[in-house]
């Protein structure tokens, strides 16, 4: 999987950074997904879904060419709730952000100036968890996970595009694939869309 990954990153995105934001409810597998593509260690410091910081989705860092958004396709009771956060993220709401953000677990405090210094020494440059100006993602290509579907009664990928009413997103280009992010089934799969939109620079 690494020696793919890496052909698809030298081949797509070369010198270049591509900012990849990921978001989605908590436990939706965006750890899960992240760890798959060996960003483990960047994610586990950084919190992401809970109800506490989904209000700082509206804040990024500039120049974010795609999103991630990842459904828990088997959580059909929170499916409507994810709707909701995924068509706010797509809107232009424009408005000041703080960003202050704790630990999911110890409850520190992380600051904007330590979560990019994180950033900066990723290796790999491809994929950084980060936040911008919301406005920043007016361009930005959207690609969705349907994840869980190992589970029982998960949704399938047309159901969770209905769930999420996808057709409405008319500006930007999007994709949805079924994942399985613990046995990283689909992951590539949906990378590999988002490689091929960027590079013929039409997202
Ligand atoms: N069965 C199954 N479980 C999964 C899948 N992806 C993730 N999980 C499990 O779901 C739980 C939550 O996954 P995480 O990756 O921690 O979810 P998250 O989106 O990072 O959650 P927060 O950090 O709380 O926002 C974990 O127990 C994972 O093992 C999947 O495709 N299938
Ligand atoms: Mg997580």
């Amino acid at each position: 999987m690494g020696i793919v990954f890496t052909k698809l990153f030298s081949s797509v995105f070369g010198n270049k950074e591509a900012r990849i934001l990921v978001l989605g409810l908590d436990n939706a597998g965006k750890t899960t997904i992240l760890y798959r593509l060996q960003m483990g260690e960047v994610v586990s410091t950084i919190p992401s879904g809970q109800t506490s910081i989904r209000p700082y989705w509206r804040c990024y860092f500039p120049n974010t060419q795609a999103v991630i958004y990842v459904v828990d396709s088997s959580d059909t009771d929170r499916i409507g709730v994810a709707k909701e956060e995924f068509h706010a993220i797509l809107e232009n709401v424009k408005q000041p952000c703080v960003i202050k953000l704790r630990h999911s677990r110890t409850g520190t405090a992380i600051d904007p100036d330590l979560l990019s210094s994180i950033t900066k020494q990723l290796t790999r440059p491809w994929l950084i968890w980060t936040f911008l100006q919301e406005e920043e993602l007016k361009g930005a290509m959207v690609l969705i996970f349907a994840n869980k579907q190992d589970l029982p009664g998960a949704l399938d990928d047309a159901a969770v595009t209905e769930a999420l009413e996808l057709h409405k997103i008319k500006s930007r280009q999007w994709a949805i694939f079924k994942t399985c992010a613990v046995k990283g089934e689909g992951l590539f799969e949906g990378l590999d869309w988002l490689s091929n939109t960027l590079k013929s620079g039409t997202g």
